[in-house]
């Protein structure tokens, strides 16, 4: 709590608390704070870096424009391969009346909504709502509709998908709180993945909940590439040299080899998304 003004401390004003239990989940995404309140009116402020093996892109940098091959909605590309990612992240913000366009060939998707609806449409099964929450992954060349009717904001990750043998990937739909939660030996984080854990797949997408002081053990350093939402809460992550106050909203990039760690801060849950591609011989 902030102090009062006559009792001689230096005091910092209170956080606000009120929104958290009011709004719907991931509402910060949408709305964070663009930064810290004493730093908010400077002009050419920002938190976002680009370097060679990481970037953190927080909500002040983000910049939209019509999606090619979408009606009615804007994006924003977060993570492409001219910072040397293999795949794409990228926001779609779909307005009324609004609908997807299809990947180019041999591009897999998975599309999780942070805001909205959106009903998805593919030729041979009934249309599926999904809701905040609800994620659908689409195989390569698999032709499907995203629809909005009033408004929707989706994270959209896409790649050339890595073929394996004859294995083949299918149709996913399902939402964060029906998966089931996994082990995670030797760290405390709760961790679920959205996608099946088998080889047809050469991705997946998990979601990991720390709680506030929790952190990393294991301070990485892999092959694999990621792409991350902060969906909810407030934390440092450490992208190999650096240390970054990161908040839901922010996206990071981490490439191959960037040493990462996270500590989850603040007084609520940090629970972030996270592309990895797996199941895939590097050579
Ligand atoms: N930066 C991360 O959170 N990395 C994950 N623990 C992972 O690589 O699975
Ligand atoms: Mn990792």
């Amino acid at each position: 709590k902030a102090s009062k003004s006559d009792d001689g401390f230096c005091s910092a004003p209170s956080i606000i608390q009120s929104d958290e239990k009011t709004k719907p989940i991931y509402w910060k995404v949408t709305n964070p704070t663009l930064s810290p309140s004493h730093l908010q009116d400077l002009p050419g402020y920002t938190r976002s870096v680009y370097k060679r093996d990481h970037a953190l892109i927080t909500p002040e940098s983000h910049v939209y424009s019509p999606l090619p091959d979408w009606t009615n909605t804007l994006g924003a590309y977060l993570i492409t391969p001219a910072m040397g990612s293999h795949f794409v992240m990228y926001f779609a913000k779909m307005k009324e009346m609004s609908s997807s366009g299809l990947p180019p060939k041999d591009i897999e998707r998975l599309v999780f909504v942070v805001e909205g609806a959106v009903t998805l449409t593919n030729t041979s099964s009934s249309s599926t709502k999904l809701t905040v929450d609800s994620y659908a992954y689409l195989p390569p060349n698999f032709h499907h509709s995203l629809d909005c009717a009033e408004s929707a904001t989706l994270v959209v990750f896409e790649r050339r998908y890595q073929h394996l043998g004859s294995h083949t990937t299918e149709l996913t739909v399902g939402s964060t709180d029906k998966q089931p939660l996994l082990e995670t030996p030797g760290e405390v984080f709760e961790l679920r993945k959205l996608l099946p854990v088998s080889l047809a797949y050469d991705f997946n997408i998990h979601i990991m909940d720390f709680q506030p002081g929790e952190f990393l053990n294991v301070k990485e350093v892999h092959y694999n590439q990621h792409g991350l939402l902060l969906l909810e809460g407030q934390g440092i992550y450490r992208l190999g040299d650096n240390w970054y106050p990161v908040q839901s909203g922010d996206v990071i990039w981490m490439a191959p080899f960037v040493p990462q760690w996270y500590a989850a801060l603040g007084k609520t849950r940090s629970r972030y998304l996270l592309y990895k591609d797996v199941n895939r011989n590097p050579l």
